[in-house]
């Protein structure tokens, strides 16, 4: 008996922080085929159009102008696309790849699908399914606060830190502007963006964001149980979110090294402020696990395969 047809996978970028992420996950598989560029061709256009053309699934873990130069370079209708970068995430022609948030049934249906950024994975996580409910209003002023590992800034940030030394915490995009509002926007429901204040801490993978809330100044005066029991329906059956018990500390570290995303929802004894939080890995669910998860989907094997759990 002949042995059953894998798919073949190419990550163009696999020389990259994400890229190499993913490869990791990616490895030990044998219900697919990893396809590679050596390290003198990863760049050449040509070698690259042809690894994409041959590929049944690319992953894309490139800067954005870089990764719609690797869409223009597809030729046929098989080859079916895992963006990872910040290029197509508002494309009306691509699917957003939550599935948490979107559904299983079309990131598993999708010829273009488009990793969510590490950011609004956490804000949308917490903030889309109350949008949904009628617990926040979809005009509602939303602010969120957010610090990342220092690997969200790809290779140029990990050498930055490595070898000069860098702060210990830092703001930036204090001129309230980022690449991530627009699908914050767009995937939350939202008709105005939030006010995003992130930062990069000291530690090289992990993921903090948070969204402060007057419950009391909303329409619906949510309980912080209301809340909760809103997220825990939203993500009942879903392996890779937990909706958490309240807890006077949550720490970047939590879900680092791992492909999870905990949400809790913090509050004052009479409920009338609430911090919803988010804990995840910005090279987990925020980009290699959740690149890998939508693979798993499109190509219709096991969907925990190559996840940390
Ligand atoms: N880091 C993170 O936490 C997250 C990253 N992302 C997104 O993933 C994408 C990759 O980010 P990241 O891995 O951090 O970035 P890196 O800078 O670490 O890696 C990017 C890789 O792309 C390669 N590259 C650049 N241009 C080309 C090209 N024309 N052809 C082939 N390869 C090319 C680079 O080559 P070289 O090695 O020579 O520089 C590098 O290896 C970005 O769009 C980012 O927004 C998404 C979520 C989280
Ligand atoms: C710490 C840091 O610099 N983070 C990046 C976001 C991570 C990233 O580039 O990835 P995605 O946009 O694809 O999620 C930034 O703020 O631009």
């Amino acid at each position: 008996m002949s042995p059953p047809v894998t798919p073949t996978v190419f990550i163009d970028g696999a020389a990259g922080t994400t890229g190499l992420e993913i490869a990791e996950r990616l490895s030990a598989r044998t219900d697919l085929t990893v396809a590679t560029l050596a390290e003198d061709r990863r760049k050449d256009a040509a070698a690259r159009a042809e690894a994409i053309n041959d590929a049944d699934f690319v992953i894309l873990c490139l800067p954005d102008d870089a990764a719609r130069e690797a869409i223009a370079l597809i030729r046929n209708d098989r080859t079916r696309v895992i963006d990872a970068s910040s290029a197509h995430r508002v494309a009306p022609d691509w699917t957003y790849g939550f599935p948490e948030l979107v559904g299983r049934d079309r990131v598993a249906a999708a010829a273009r699908v488009s990793n969510p950024g590490c950011y609004p994975t956490g804000f949308l996580a917490l903030v889309a399914p109350l949008v949904r409910a009628g617990l926040i209003p979809a005009d509602w002023p939303l602010t969120v606060h957010a610090a990342s590992g220092y690997s969200g800034g790809g290779k140029a940030m990990v050498a930055e830190y490595q070898n000069a030394g860098a702060p210990a915490f830092r703001a930036y995009a204090l001129g309230l502007g980022h690449k991530h509002l627009p699908e914050m926007t767009v995937h939350a429901g939202l008709a105005h963006p939030p006010i995003f204040a992130p930062a990069v801490a000291d530690t090289y993978r992990g993921m903090l964001v948070e969204v402060p809330l007057h419950l009391r100044a909303l329409p619906a005066k949510p309980s912080p149980a209301q809340l909760h029991d809103a997220l825990a329906a939203a993500y009942a059956g879903q392996p890779l979110v937990t909706v958490a018990e309240p807890s006077p500390v949550v720490t970047i570290e939590e879900n680092a090294g791992t492909d999870r995303l905990t949400l809790r929802v913090c509050a004052d004894a009479d409920g009338d402020q609430a911090r919803l939080v988010a804990t995840l890995d910005n090279l987990g669910k925020g980009a290699g696990g959740a690149a890998v998860q939508n693979l798993n989907l499109m190509a219709g094997l096991d969907p925990l395969a190559g996840l940390i759990v």
